[in-house]
């Protein structure tokens, strides 16, 4: 199957380069730069020498020819322009940004502050957290990935909201990003010395993944979710912590919460249940694993939850490949094997 990746000279596009040039079934045919068009790949990525790949623009039409399925790894607002001329022409599309996940245009617009994609197929998209929505992806024209804190912190909340353990009208989710989530677009607030030895909150309870979260928690509630959610930026290139807290509405103790992780995810290769011990960023980097550990604290009646991930893994990339392998019916580890790196 011919594959494409819009975006390739970005952190997500290169993931992609770096997972599709090593996968079983997948072949890598196109890299699209718009501001490397004609470049080699080793001029950019040393690490990507052994490839041989050039870069080439981006004419739709022409994609749409030359390849079956094609991964956006596009800031918010490319995906929406382009995506549906590629889907209607039966081009399967994983989309990386946000443009497809919320369902509603006007949502979007109020979340992202830009023009929405068409209604029709923000209505119709998959939601590809195939943990928990993947029933629809064999039949997916376009997929919409899921966001990076949105992935850990759905994760580690959907079996509580689905067996109802938790109160959902107040949960609170703390995330901490490595810097390579803010994308490879230079900025004075990534800089170095504005990054190291420091630890910075940022856009609190106004970040773009709360509607993302609430959204897809409600359809397992059943019921209204209210979610407080406060990133932080953190000096280490890649890896996603979130902690999330909840009022333990059923006496829920840490031998009951094993057995309902474990349940949950006992087929799913990329979600390891600790049962004692927390997540780290450094034990998932590199991977697809989704790291879960838990604490019930029976002294204030509250739970608390950690999940970690790669970013550019589970969080991008790697998640995107999953789900591409589940739309064409390959098994969804192929190409995804990679145990993390240490140290
Ligand atoms: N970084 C992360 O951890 C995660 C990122 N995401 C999402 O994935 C997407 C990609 O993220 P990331 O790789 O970090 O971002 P980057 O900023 O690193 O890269 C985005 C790339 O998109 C291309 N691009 C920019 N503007 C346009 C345009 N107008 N038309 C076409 N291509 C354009 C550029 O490549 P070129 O110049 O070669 O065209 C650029 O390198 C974003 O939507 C992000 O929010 C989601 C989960 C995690
Ligand atoms: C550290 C950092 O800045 N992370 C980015 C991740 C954004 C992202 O991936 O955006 P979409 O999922 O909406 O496309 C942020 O918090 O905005």
């Amino acid at each position: 199957m011919k594959t494409a990746v819009i975006g390739s000279t970005g952190y997500g596009g290169v993931e992609l380069i770096r997972l599709l040039a090593a996968h079983p079934h997948f072949e890598l045919t196109k890299l699209i730069s718009t501001s490397k068009t004609g470049e080699a790949l080793d001029q950019a990525f040393p690490h990507l020498r052994h490839l041989g790949y050039a870069f080439s623009g981006l004419n739709v039409d022409e994609l749409a020819e030359q390849v079956d399925l094609v991964f956006f790894a596009t800031p918010a607002g490319v995906s929406g322009k382009y995506a549906p001329a590629l889907a209607e022409r039966n081009v399967i599309v994983v989309d990386l940004s946000g443009d497809f996940r919320l369902g509603e245009p006007e949502v979007y617009e109020a979340w992202y502050g830009k023009e929405a994609p068409p209604r029709t197929w923000m209505e119709k998209t998959v939601y590809g957290l195939s943990e928990w929505f993947g029933d629809r992806l064999p039949e997916a024209q376009l997929i919409a990935n899921p966001g990076c804190y949105p992935t850990a912190s759905l994760l580690a909340l959907l079996p509580l909201l689905k067996e109802k353990v938790i109160d959902p009208a107040m949960v609170i989710i703390d995330g901490k990003s490595g810097v390579s989530g803010a994308g490879r677009k230079p900025g004075l607030a990534t800089l170095f010395c504005e990054v190291n030895e420091n630890v910075r909150p940022y856009k609190a309870d106004r970040h773009q993944h709360t509607p993302e979260m609430e959204r897809f928690a409600e359809i397992c509630a059943d019921s209204p979710v209210r979610i407080r959610f406060v990133p932080h930026l953190v000096p280490m290139n890649r890896g996603i912590l979130i902690t999330l807290y909840a009022t333990n509405l059923n006496n829920y103790t840490n031998r009951d919460l094993f057995d309902l992780y474990c349940e949950t995810y006992q087929n799913r290769p990329f979600v390891r249940v600790l049962k004692e011990g927390w997540p780290e960023t450094k034990a998932v980097q590199g991977s697809n694993f989704c790291d879960i550990g838990f604490h019930v604290d029976e002294r204030t009646g509250s739970i608390v939850v950690m999940a970690a991930i790669d970013n550019l893994m589970k969080g991008a990339a790697g998640q995107a490949v999953q789900n591409a392998n589940l739309r064409c019916g390959w098994p969804e580890e192929s190409g995804l094997t990679g145990i993390p790196l240490y140290p």
